[in-house]
């Protein structure tokens, strides 16, 4: 246990350690304070982003298959560089690298502590060893942090990472590969799902397989009543890094082994007694949870080897609380009743009015997660969450998108209610989105090329081809409907707000 002696934090500490909450948030503590002086904000780098292990000589390796690298082979990896051009490419044009004015230091989530305060207060902090973890010796220096805590400290106003972000091919890796010390279950949310942390502190939540990549969700399903799928997380991440919104937190995939990375490693009482050896001799587990976890819906390793997404965890609320809001067009989830918005052609009139949709960027931010969701297919957005410190001038966080990628030979349109009832949309997203449909730029490929870095990847694509066409569909529907808006409005300004006037093209 780690004990706080420090006066300023004392109240804080004590209540921390009362409520147990986990050792790496006391280690966060250690390096962040609620109100320090500020530091300066992570330095973007100009390389590419290369979120899997890629060795000097081009040869991708993945050390997910249980530690064993997957090697490619030479055809493979020649198309995989000419993908990989492409989505660079995407990245290096001035639509991706648009000037940001200079953040203000209220623009930061957290901040590093100056070094004074931090030096004293990290001699008023002792602490145990603690078996598995890594011994710390962070100080207030960028380049002592872990990954995860880079990320954290990464956080703005407008995004959870920056485009180029240097640290997050460092952080994607680390959850690909790291020893997990511990994986319990995560409370919240309906579906199994378990918090796993790695020796340096750093956390994410796991989500596993559930259905195969053709596999298509049941016609006869609601959507409340619909799977999560591990690799729609995965997707999410790299759609919503090629829309250019940097709002899902980083997903990987990765292989994991049921017994030795979770039975084995958990303290969670109630999950492991759930582990079971199926007919075949996998191994199995379902949890606790309010959907799918009993016998009949386990998931099971082959034999212990199971795939899973895992996504990096945000601050925890005690430092960085956040707020749900409902989405306005939030469905109904009766299985007879339409909610407002559907029998309603007038009424973003009425969201229009309401605050916060009534100033700022919320009923743009509301339409690029509109678009997002509409591109994945998307239906499970019945709210979605802000950082309380940025108050309602701030982005909208993509969480769990488990329930995306459901179906590839049918397209959603209610998805799209929002854009057709406000037509209203950011001139950034539709210049983004308008360049994605060009051949050298194809959403389809770039998509492809993208996923292609995940580890699973070596093993099979992370989104089946079909997938990958509903996308370019689906993209050309959003811009069909942009169209229409801008033929009912003869002033553009009512339907493209526009938030790069600088940006001429
Ligand atoms: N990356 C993350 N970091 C921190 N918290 C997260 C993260 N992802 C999800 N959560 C939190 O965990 C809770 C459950 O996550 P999620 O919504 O993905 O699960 P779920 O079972 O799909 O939920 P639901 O059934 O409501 O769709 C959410 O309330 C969210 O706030
Ligand atoms: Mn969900």
């Amino acid at each position: 246990m780690r004990v706080c002696r420090y006066r300023r934090l004392q109240g804080v500490c004590a209540l921390l350690l009362c409520v147990s909450v986990v050792l790496h948030l006391l280690v966060a503590l250690l390096v962040l304070s609620l109100y320090p002086p500020p530091c300066g904000p992570l330095q973007s780098s100009v390389s590419q982003p290369q979120p899997n292990l890629t060795s000097a000589d081009g040869t991708r390796t993945t050390s997910t298959d249980m530690g064993h690298p997957v090697g490619r082979g030479k055809q493979d990896v020649l198309e995989g560089v000419a993908v990989l051009s492409k989505l660079e490419a995407l990245f290096s044009h001035p639509l991706y690298n648009l000037h940001a004015p200079p953040s203000p230091d209220e623009d930061w989530l957290l901040r590093v502590r100056s070094k004074e305060t931090a030096e004293q207060s990290a001699e008023q902090w002792l602490s145990d060893s603690k078996e598995g973890f890594d011994p710390i010796d962070w100080n207030t220096s960028t380049d002592t942090h872990p990954p995860w805590l880079r990320f954290h400290l990464g956080i703005s106003r407008w995004q959870l990472y920056q485009h180029m972000d240097s640290n997050l091919p460092a952080l994607v890796e680390q959850m690909a590969t790291s020893r997990i010390v511990s994986a319990v279950q995560k409370t919240g949310g309906t579906q199994l799902k378990l918090l796993m942390t790695f020796p340096n502190y750093g956390q994410a939540l796991f989500k596993p397989m559930k259905q195969e990549r053709l596999e298509e969700t049941n016609v006869n399903l609601y959507y409340f009543s619909d799977f999560e799928r591990h690799n729609a997380e995965i997707a999410a991440f790299h759609l919503d890094r090629i829309l250019g919104f940097r709002r899902v937190p980083p997903v990987v995939g990765r292989l994991i082994d049921i017994i030795k990375e979770i039975k084995d490693v958990t303290t969670d009482h109630k999950l492991a007694r759930t582990f079971f050896n199926s007919p075949v001799g996998n191994s199995c587990f379902y949890g606790q949870c309010s959907y799918y976890c009993s016998t009949e819906h386990a998931v099971c390793g082959r034999p212990r080897a199971l795939e899973g997404s895992l996504a990096a965890m945000l601050p925890d609320l005690s430092l960085a609380p956040r707020r749900s809001w409902k989405n306005p067009w939030r469905r109904s989830y009766s299985r007879s009743k339409l909610a407002l918005w559907e029998k309603t052609p007038t009424y973003c009139n009425a969201v229009k009015k309401t605050p916060p949709y009534d100033r700022g960027t919320r009923l743009v931010d509301l339409i690029d997660m509109t678009i997002l969701d509409f591109l994945q297919s998307n239906m499970d957005r019945h709210h979605y969450e802000t950082f309380e410190f940025f108050g309602n001038s701030t982005f909208l966080i993509h969480l769990d998108n488990g329930r995306a990628f459901g179906r590839y030979s049918k397209d959603e349109p209610s998805i799209l209610t929002p854009l057709v009832q406000c037509c209203r949309i950011r001139r950034s997203t539709l210049l983004r989105l308008r360049l994605l449909t060009l051949p050298q730029y194809r959403l389809s490929d770039v998509m492809r090329a993208s996923l292609s870095q995940d580890p699973l990847a070596a093993l099979a694509p992370v989104l089946a081809e079909p997938h990958l066409s509903a996308l370019d569909r689906r993209l050309a529907t959003i811009l069909q409907t942009v169209q229409s808006c801008l033929l009912q409005h003869p002033q553009h300004s009512d339907v493209i707000y526009d938030d790069i006037p600088d940006y001429k093209g």
